[in-house]
C-alpha cells in the first residue's frame, strides 16, 4: 500500500469516527529500522516517564510505569520517521484542514506488569494535542500477553474497543475525544506515540490581554 493510500484511509476514518485503528499498516521497512533503533539505544537512553515535558515533568508511578525516550531528528532513523510522520502532517491538513503545526514522539517500553492508567492525551479548552498516533513493535503477540490498549468512545464508557499491540499496527486517534488506557502487559511491549499539535504560542502572542 503506498503512502498516500494509507494517508487517505486514516483520514477516512478520522472523519466518520474519530480515530482510526490499522493493523500491519506502518510500512515494513520503517517498522524494522525503528524496532531496531529502540533495541540498540534502549539500555542507555531510556528514562522512567514522567506525565508532561519539561518543567512540568513530574514522574506518577501510580498511572504509569513504562519508560520512554523522545525521538529527534539526528539520526538516519529518527529523520525517517519524522519525514513520514510530517508527510502524514501535511495529508490530514489537506484533507481535513486540522491545522496540524507540529510533531513530537517517543519510544516507549512496558516491561511485564507495566501499564498506563485510563487518561486523555489532551484536555479540552486548553489543548494543543490535537491527534495523538501509536505504533507497534511486538512480533506474535497472543491475548495471553495482555497489554492491550483500549480506547473509549467517551469518558462514561466502561467497555472501549481493544487494540492488540501487534507489530505494524496503526493507531490514531482524536486526543481530546478518547479516553484511553494500556494494560498490564505480561511482556515486553515496544512502541512509538505521537501527537500533532497545533500552534497556540502565536495566538497567544497576538490575543489581547484580558
Ligand atoms: O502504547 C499505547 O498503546 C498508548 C500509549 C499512550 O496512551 C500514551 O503514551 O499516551
Ligand atoms: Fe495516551
Amino acid at each position: 500500500m503506498s503512502d498516500e493510500t494509507l494517508f487517505g484511509i486514516i483520514a477516512q476514518d478520522i472523519e466518520n469516527k474519530g480515530y482510526s485503528v490499522l493493523p500491519s499498516a506502518l510500512p515494513e521497512k520503517l517498522a524494522s529500522a525503528l524496532f531496531s533503533y529502540q533495541q540498540t539505544m534502549e539500555a542507555e537512553q531510556f528514562k522512567s516517564a514522567g506525565i508532561g515535558r519539561g518543567n512540568e515533568y513530574l514522574e506518577n508511578k501510580f498511572v504509569r510505569t513504562d519508560e520512554i525516550c523522545w525521538i529527534t531528528g539526528d539520526t538516519e532513523t529518527g529523520k525517517k520517521w519524522l519525514d513520514w510522520s510530517s508527510n502524514l502532517q501535511r495529508f490530514l491538513n489537506r484533507r481535513l484542514f486540522l491545522g496540524l503545526f507540529s510533531f513530537e514522539s517517543h519510544f516507549a517500553h512496558y516491561g511485564p506488569g507495566d501499564y498506563y492508567k485510563r487518561h486523555c492525551d489532551a484536555f479540552r479548552g486548553e489543548a494543543n494535542r490535537i491527534l495523538s498516533i501509536v505504533v507497534y513493535f511486538n512480533t506474535g503477540w497472543t491475548s495471553a500477553d495482555g497489554g492491550e490498549l483500549v480506547i473509549y468512545k467517551d469518558e462514561h464508557d466502561q467497555d472501549g474497543i481493544k487494540v492488540v499491540p501487534l507489530l505494524g499496527t496503526l493507531v490514531t486517534f482524536l486526543s481530546e475525544e478518547f479516553p484511553h488506557e494500556v494494560l498490564a502487559a505480561n511482556r515486553d511491549r515496544y512502541s512509538i506515540a505521537g501527537w500533532f499539535r497545533v500552534n497556540t504560542s502565536v495566538t497567544a502572542k497576538v490575543d489581547p490581554p484580558l
